[in-house]
C-alpha cells in the first residue's frame, strides 16, 4: 500500500469523524466548494514557492496540494484512485499526439 492509498483511506474514514478532532472532517463539513477553494489556495502557494525557487517550500506545498486534492475529490464522492486510473489510461500516449488528436489532426 502506498502513502497515497493510506491517505485516501484515512480521508474516507474521516468522513464520519468529529470535525473538532479531525482537520479533514472539518474541511469536508464546510462543503465541496470550500474544499475546492482550499485546493486552489494551496496550489497558489506551490506556484509561489516554485517561482521563488524555494525547493524545500515547494515540496511542502506540493504535499499540501496532494492532500487538499484528495479532500476535494472526497467531497465530490471521488478519490485519488479515480485520478490514478485516468493517469494509467494515459500512460504511453504522447501529450503531443493527444493534443493533435483533439485538434482533429
Ligand atoms: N496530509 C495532511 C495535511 N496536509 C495539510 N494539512 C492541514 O491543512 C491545514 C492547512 O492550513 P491552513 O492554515 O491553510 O488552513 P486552515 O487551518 O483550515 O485555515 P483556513 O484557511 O480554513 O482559515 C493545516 O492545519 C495542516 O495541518 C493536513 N491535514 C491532514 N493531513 C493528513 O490527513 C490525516 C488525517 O488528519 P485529520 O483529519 O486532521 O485527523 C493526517 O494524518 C495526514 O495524513
Amino acid at each position: 500500500m502506498t502513502v497515497l492509498d493510506r491517505l485516501a483511506a484515512t480521508i474516507e474514514a474521516r468522513k464520519a469523524a468529529d470535525p473538532a478532532s479531525s482537520h479533514t472532517a472539518g474541511l469536508l463539513a464546510k462543503g465541496p466548494a470550500r474544499c475546492a477553494e482550499k485546493f486552489g489556495e494551496e496550489a497558489v502557494e506551490a506556484i509561489i514557492a516554485a517561482a521563488q525557487g524555494d525547493r524545500a517550500a515547494l515540496v511542502a506545498e506540493c504535499a499540501d496540494v496532494l492532500y487538499h486534492m484528495a479532500v476535494m475529490l472526497a467531497a465530490q464522492g471521488l478519490g485519488l484512485a479515480d485520478v490514478l486510473a485516468e493517469l494509467e489510461r494515459r500512460e504511453g500516449v504522447s501529450g503531443v499526439v493527444e493534443k493533435a488528436s483533439r485538434k482533429g489532426g
